[in-house]
């Protein structure tokens, strides 16, 4: 039995200006005790898919089940197995950490579970702040507090809706190793982010959404081999000649072009040349997740297929 399955979910939002269609047949599993990433630019559908999950939203069409609950048909159980993690940072500022803990525990019916929450706290490098009042918490400690509340009733399926968004080295560290932890000892996990280089380094699949649909669904390992070229970094001030343009990233000064092998290199550094760019701090370097991300989602040939430039 998978830990989530996803069977052709749709949903439409209808609204003044017509109808969106923000999922548009989405399908897919994970398994019990995978750690699953699902990746897409902003408005590619994931908090839809996350909420849809959750049951806070419905879906148009589909089915959706955790643990083999209907997220419809059988919410309590769906819920029960899911730990959400929200990207907002809600609380209610009454209480401390730990009373904030019991009240979430006593939510999902469970009880007489102190040891649990002992260890969700030293484990979240909460233990020193277990009597302090919420709204005393810096946003960082609120978040940790959060990502224990999601977890009081030890979930076999954990949901981390982008956790990591705006928050410190610190507690990244603290929060991978534990979710990693969790993982170890069986918990599935769903992860949406926008860090290609946390999902490259945690996630066992990957899925890629855009506009709604999956555009690649497969091993890390696998997406990753399939960028298997060679990426050129370097800053310039100058303007790319028209044949390297359009395959360029350029952010500011830097420049990010991916090549097929080391031919691919010499001639991009050749078109350079010739049309007199001047380029500082040049690197070669293996393509990664964002590259085989970025030429999914500008839509080159089949998923994973690096855009390569012509030898
Ligand atoms: N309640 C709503 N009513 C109408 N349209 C909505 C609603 N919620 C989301 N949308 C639209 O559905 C599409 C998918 O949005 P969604 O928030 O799921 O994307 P996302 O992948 O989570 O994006 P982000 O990375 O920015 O969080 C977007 O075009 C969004 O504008």
């Amino acid at each position: 039995m998978p830990a989530v399955s996803f069977q052709g979910v749709a949903k439409t939002y209808r609204g003044a200006r017509g109808t969106l269609r923000a999922l548009d047949g989405v399908s897919f599993d994970i398994e019990e005790g995978e750690f699953f990433g699902l990746l897409g630019p902003n408005g590619a559908g994931k908090t839809t898919l996350i909420s849809i999950l959750a049951g806070l939203a419905q879906a148009t069409e589909g089915r959706v089940t955790v643990m083999g609950h209907d997220v419809r048909a059988d919410y309590t159980s769906a819920r029960r197995a899911l730990g959400i993690v929200p990207q907002e940072l809600v609380f209610d500022p009454f209480f401390s950490v730990r009373e904030s803990l019991r009240i979430q525990s006593g939510y999902f019916g469970v009880k007489h579970n102190d040891a649990w929450i002992d260890e969700l706290l030293a484990g979240l490098g909460l233990a020193d702040k277990a009597n302090a009042n919420m709204r005393q918490l810096s946003g960082g400690m609120k978040r940790r507090v959060l990502v224990a509340q999601a977890l009081v009733h030890k979930p076999p399926v954990i949901v981390l809706d982008e956790p990591t968004a705006g928050v410190d080295v610190e507690l990244r560290q603290t929060l991978w190793h534990f979710i990693a932890q969790l993982n170890r000892q069986g918990h599935a996990v769903l992860l949406t982010t926008h860090y290609l280089e946390e999902a490259e380094a945690l996630c066992w699949r990957i899925a890629m959404l855009k506009a709604g649909k999956v555009v690649a669904l497969d091993r890390t390992a696998k997406l990753l081999s399939a960028a298997q070229g060679q990426m050129l970094r370097f800053k310039t001030d100058d303007a790319l000649p028209p044949t390297l343009a359009p395959l360029a990233r350029v952010t500011g000064r830097m420049a990010q072009i991916p090549t097929k092998d080391a031919a691919g290199v010499e001639t991009v550094l050749a078109q350079l040349r010739q049309a007199g760019v001047r380029v500082e701090d040049l690197e070669i370097g293996r393509a990664d997740l964002e590259d085989v991300f970025l030429s999914i989602m500008q839509g080159a040939a089949g998923p994973g297929t690096a855009q390569e430039v012509a030898a």
